[in-house]
C-alpha cells in the first residue's frame, strides 16, 4: 500500500425492498472505470475507492481493509471507521451476516487476524501475539459494553494512556495488573 494515512472509500447500498416498493428512486450513482460518485446529474465526488450496489462484502474488505490487517501484525495501529446517516449499511458493512453468508469486515478480519499469526508463529522463531477484543457502543454520550451487556455504562470510561493508547477503564486496570 503507498503512503497514505487516510483512505475514504463510499459504497453505494441497493434499494432496499421497501423502498422499491414505495417507488424510492436511485440518486447517487457510480462513475463507471473510476472511483467517483455522481449525485444527482451533475455533482462529482472523488474517493478512494467507490463500490456500487453490486459491490460483494468480499470486494469491499479485500480493497480497503486486508491490507491494514496485514500490517497491523507487523505491528502497525489501523482504524476503519464507518460513517452514514441513519440506514445507509454502515453495520451491514462491517458486521451483516456470517462468514457464511456474506461476512462482514469484523468477521473477516478476526478471520484474517488468526491467520496470519498463525502464519507468522510457524515461519518465526518466538514470536508471541495476544489479541484483545473490545466492542462497545457509544450512543448519546453513553457507553455500553457489547460483550458485558448487564455493565452499567455510567461505569465506563474511555481513557488514553501515557503511550497515547486509547481503552476502556477495565481494560487499563487489566493491564495494570
Ligand atoms: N450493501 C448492502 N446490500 C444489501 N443490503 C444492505 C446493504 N447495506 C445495507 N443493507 C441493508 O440496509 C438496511 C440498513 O443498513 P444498516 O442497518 O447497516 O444501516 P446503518 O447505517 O447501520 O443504520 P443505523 O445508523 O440506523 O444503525 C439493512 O436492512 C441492511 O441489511
Amino acid at each position: 500500500m503507498s503512503e497514505v494515512f487516510v483512505r475514504v472509500a463510499v459504497r453505494i447500498r441497493p434499494l432496499l425492498p421497501k423502498e422499491v416498493l414505495h417507488n424510492h428512486q436511485v440518486c447517487v450513482r457510480m462513475v463507471p472505470g473510476s472511483a467517483e460518485v455522481m449525485l444527482g446529474s451533475d455533482r462529482l465526488f472523488s474517493f478512494d475507492h467507490a463500490f456500487g450496489p453490486t459491490a460483494s462484502q468480499d470486494e469491499v474488505y479485500e480493497s480497503c481493509v486486508q491490507p491494514l490487517v496485514e500490517s497491523l501484525v507487523d505491528g502497525y495501529n489501523a482504524t476503519v471507521f464507518c460513517y452514514g446517516q441513519t440506514g445507509s449499511g454502515k453495520t451491514y458493512t462491517l458486521g451483516g451476516g456470517s462468514l457464511d453468508e456474506d461476512g462482514g469486515i469484523i468477521d473477516c478480519v478476526a478471520q484474517d487476524v488468526f491467520s496470519l499469526l498463525g502464519e507468522k508463529e510457524k515461519h518465526s522463531d518466538g514470536v508471541e501475539a495476544t489479541v484483545r477484543v473490545s466492542y462497545m457502543e457509544l450512543y448519546r454520550e453513553e457507553l455500553r459494553d457489547l460483550l458485558e451487556l448487564h455493565t452499567v455504562h455510567k461505569e465506563l470510561h474511555i481513557r488514553e494512556d501515557e503511550k497515547g493508547n486509547t481503552g476502556d477503564e477495565k481494560e487499563k486496570n487489566h493491564k495494570n495488573e
